[in-house]
């Protein structure tokens, strides 16, 4: 998918691709054999039902006109013990194929999470996350009855329309066939209707995705929204999406009202042929009125099938609408992942070279260009310049969240591009700007890396970081249940905290994006003082807006225009009197 917006539907695939069914065919089979079982019990309750019209034309024809009073009693207990036995039967398989639409739900939805799980940043970056959530969880949800009791519903009504097929020649011939002359005109409104019908459940799914995707959008920024006072932009907005929605909805209802509304009519014509063919043809050994009635009866029967199956039809279309969207999203390739031979990475020294290293977000657009620098085990790093220069894009590589288009980089000589992505990973402790907090308590969001790491240990990071303090200070200390994004804590808190979880890890390297942006003036010394300790002997790369906070840094990097501009100690910087001592000064005077 290109880069998508609320707005925007995705791309529609047309015609059907078959193998987005056999892939779901998959799923299905692992669940063979409690659908076989709900299918044979099926078929029993649907025989077993087959065979009422049968006893009513033999009650009507022989019975009733002998006047047996015992028989009589007889065959209605036989009529009711059909009903219960066919209720029974179909309890027990609505409870086995309930289980298997959500076997199967459960296992797609698995998949899916795990596939998003490894999916680059870059899928991310292009499309809103409304747009995935909506397939994780309401498309998976759309295709669980399509998938389970769409295919054995489809397979009984067959049988079904077979066995009543069989009943009714074998009961009369010439009424079966008055019976069959509506199929044809059936099949053609079904193929006139077919197409349209696809259509408008993939514009259906789009719809959806769209209003979905804005009502996250709209959730995740209620504060600026009424910041800026833009409730009425956005209802007017999100009435538009809905409406849209709507129309698509109704649209696709009426073309479905079709289906019905032709069987009905059909069958009606259908039925009041066999009576007035039956009628004109009523005579002894041809068709008695019994005949006629259970003629009449098995009409109706052959027509609910139909009705059913198209039924399945539309369910399937629908279904197949929400199924390649979500088989779009298992499909997307997984672009930073491990090559074939990819070596695990030794335990690291620290040793960063960035050889001619090109980078683009989206192609033809570098951001860094021959980018050429060697940054040796335990050097720390500032890298600063000015917005959107490229500071971040540089750090988000070295963990390769991204591929590069073109050079190499290396650490401690190893080139990223070839070795695991767990044991690259595994070795840097990353930052980002985003200090993203999880629902849980203080403790569970600083273990997040680490889930071995002892109390003690968070403890003591959480000292480092100057967090003990403030988190005491809450009622259950460490415990203290934190919302999603960490609304209970103010920005600094939250940056405090994940601080506290990237120096868990022990990295070897640690990158840090604007990690003390947020955090007051006192506080950033103190934390000072224990970074200082922490990162003797580690490679860091801070990124800093505020230059007092990167004054002491071994190197300091100032980015821009596609690479670095000047690179040097703050004192050497100072001396040659270029940007980014223009820029210290320009801050200086600030304060
Ligand atoms: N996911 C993305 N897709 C496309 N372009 C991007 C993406 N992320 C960043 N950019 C672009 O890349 C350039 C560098 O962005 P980057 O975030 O690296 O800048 P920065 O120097 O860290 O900025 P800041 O100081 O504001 O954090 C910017 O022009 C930005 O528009």
């Amino acid at each position: 998918m290109a880069r998508n917006k609320f707005d925007i539907d995705e791309n529609l695939e047309s015609p059907f691709d078959i193998r987005h069914f056999r892939r779901a065919l998959v799923y299905i089979k692992r669940q063979k054999k409690p659908m076989i079982i709900a299918l044979v019990l099926s078929a029993f309750s649907a025989g077993i039902g087959l065979s009422a019209p049968l006893i009513l034309q033999h009650v009507v024809d022989v019975t009733i006109p002998a006047k047996e009073t015992a028989a009589l009693i007889g065959w209605s207990g036989l009529m009711l013990a059909t009903i219960v036995v066919s209720v029974i039967l179909a309890t027990i398989r609505s409870r086995i194929m309930t289980r298997v639409g959500q076997d199967i739900i459960f296992e797609i939805r698995t998949d899916l999470f795990k596939h998003l799980q490894e999916l680059p940043f870059q899928y991310y970056d292009d499309r809103p996350q409304g747009k995935i959530l909506i397939r994780v969880v309401n498309y998976v949800n759309s295709v669980s009855d399509v998938l389970s009791n769409g295919i054995i519903n489809f397979i009984l009504e067959i049988l079904n329309l077979l066995f009543i097929a069989i009943f009714m020649f074998a009961v009369n011939v010439q009424l079966s066939l008055v019976i069959l002359a509506g199929l044809p005109v059936f099949i053609a409104i079904m193929m006139l209707i077919k197409t349209r019908q696809r259509r408008a459940w993939q514009a259906v799914s789009n719809k959806s995705s769209n209003l979905n995707a804005y009502t996250q959008e709209s959730i995740s920024g209620i504060r600026v929204t009424q910041i800026f006072t833009r409730e009425k932009v956005n209802e007017s907005t999100f009435t538009r999406l809905s409406t849209n929605y709507r129309k698509e909805w109704m649209r696709t209802m009426y073309l479905n009202f079709l289906v019905p509304f032709s069987v009905d009519n059909l069958a009606t014509i259908v039925g009041t042929c066999i009576f007035l063919v039956g009628l004109l043809t009523l005579e002894p050994g041809a068709a008695t009125f019994g005949v006629i009635l259970a003629m009449s009866g098995y009409a109706a029967r052959f027509w609910q099938p139909i009705l059913n199956l198209s039924n399945i039809y539309n369910s399937f279309i629908n279904g197949v609408a929400y199924l390649e969207r979500i088989f779009e999203t298992l499909d997307e390739p997984v672009t930073v992942s491990d090559v074939p031979k990819a070596r695990e990475l030794p335990p690291i020294q620290g040793n960063v070279t960035f050889d001619d290293v090109t980078f683009a977000y989206d192609p033809g657009h570098n951001i860094l260009e021959h980018l050429n620098f060697n940054v040796k085990a335990g050097e720390s790093i500032a890298l600063v310049g000015p917005t959107g220069a490229g500071k971040t894009t540089i750090v988000n590589l070295i963990s390769r969240f991204y591929n590069i288009t073109g050079g190499k980089l290396l650490i401690d000589g190893h080139d990223i591009a070839e070795v695991k992505l767990k044991s690259l990973r595994s070795q840097m402790g990353i930052m980002l700007q985003d200090s993203f907090i999880f629902s849980g308590t203080i403790l569970d969001n600083i273990r997040y890396g680490r889930l071995d790491a002892t109390e003690e240990e968070i403890i003591a990071a959480a000292k480092t970081v100057c967090a003990d303090d403030f988190i005491r200070e809450f009622e259950n200390g460490y415990k203290t249940e934190v919302n999603e994004r960490g609304s209970k804590l103010s920005q600094g808190q939250k940056q405090l905290i994940s601080f506290a979880r990237t120096l868990l890890a022990n990295p070897r390297i640690l990158i840090l994006d604007e990690a003390t942006s947020s955090i007051d003036a006192q506080t950033e010394r103190l934390l000072q003082k224990g970074l200082n300790e922490l990162l003797k002997g580690r490679t860091s790369f801070i990124i800093a807006h505020r230059l007092s906070t990167i004054k002491n840094c071994d190197r300091i990097m100032y980015v821009s225009d596609r690479g670095i501009a000047e690179s040097g100690s703050h004192d050497e910087l100072m001396a040659k009197r270029g940007r980014y001592y223009k820029l210290y000064t320009a801050q200086k005077m600030e304060a």
